[in-house]
């Protein structure tokens, strides 16, 4: 593949309520998806647990841990970079949901936790509290692959068009959000968020959900997909276990960027998005 593209895998898994049984699952279903070329493969948002308040304490570990541990072995076995969804992480008496990076050495090379705790109450639809028992990140996290500055958020994160556009100021090609949306929400806001996100920023964005389990307290929207710089959802699934590729290609960036060339455009004399 020309060194300005890099084949991404999306994994659309099913998780169940047994750990070793989801991180047995995570862990051959990365096997096939390096066997389909990927050099970066990605697991959903709570890949080793159901998702959902009651169970963030029950499956919580230490970092690295039972789950994030077989990651980095997956990633040294079939020689890829593994964006490991999430897991309820244990630290001291917190308890965050975050994300780890695998390297093909099988190093974690970066570990993002979820910053916008996931607060809502849709009036006879879905209430959700995130934060009655998890606590929020307060870092960006971005990694360096060989070919492409990667930016990492988790589900909630991807509502927030600052965190993103820090992101592709940062130097970011690539965006990808592990996420579990819902019946509720998932039909509304999932894909539109994605393509705006993508639009805003002239990059790729790829969002990873579980499969869907209509017998869950808590059921996943699914339709897991990666949306180009231009806004075109160019892979995409239903709401069944399923992985999904995409050949990201950094010329098309350049190509979009320059063709509509917003990023060099805006009136920083004007505005500003900045960290603090
Ligand atoms: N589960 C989440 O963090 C976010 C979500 O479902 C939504 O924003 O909708």
């Amino acid at each position: 593949m020309a060194a300005s593209k890099m084949r991404i895998a999306l994994i659309q898994m099913a998780v169940g309520e047994t750990k070793t049984t989801n991180i047995k699952r995570a862990v051959q279903l990365i096997r096939e998806a390096a066997g389909g070329g990927a050099q970066l493969i990605a697991l959903p948002e709570c890949f080793n647990s159901p998702y959902g308040t009651k169970y963030f304490p029950q499956y919580a570990e230490t970092i690295p841990g039972e789950s994030t541990e077989a990651l980095g072995e997956a990633a040294k076995k079939f020689g890829v970079f593994v964006v490991g969804g999430s897991v309820p992480e244990k630290e001291g008496d917190k308890l965050y949901n975050t994300c780890t990076v695998w390297g093909p050495q099988g190093n974690m090379i970066a570990k993002h936790r979820k910053v916008h705790m996931f607060d809502i109450n849709v009036p006879g639809q879905i209430m959700f509290r995130e934060s009655d028992n998890l606590s929020p990140g307060h870092n960006f996290t971005t990694v360096d692959l060989p070919n492409c500055k990667i930016g990492i958020g988790i589900c909630y994160d991807m509502r927030f068009p600052e965190m993103a556009h820090i992101y592709s100021q940062m130097g970011c090609k690539l965006l990808l959000y592990p996420g579990a949306f819902n019946m509720t929400t998932g039909p509304a806001h999932w894909e539109l968020l994605q393509r705006g996100r993508a639009l805003d920023n002239q990059v790729y964005v790829a969002a990873i959900s579980p499969a869907r389990d209509p017998d869950a307290e808590y059921i996943a929207w699914g339709h897991t997909s990666v949306v180009s710089p231009w806004g075109e959802v160019i892979s995409t699934c239903d709401e069944e276990e399923a992985i999904i590729y995409a050949d990201v290609d950094l010329d098309y960036v350049t190509k979009v960027r320059q063709m509509i060339p917003i990023l060099n455009q805006k009136r920083n004399d004007l505005y500003q998005v900045t960290t603090k």
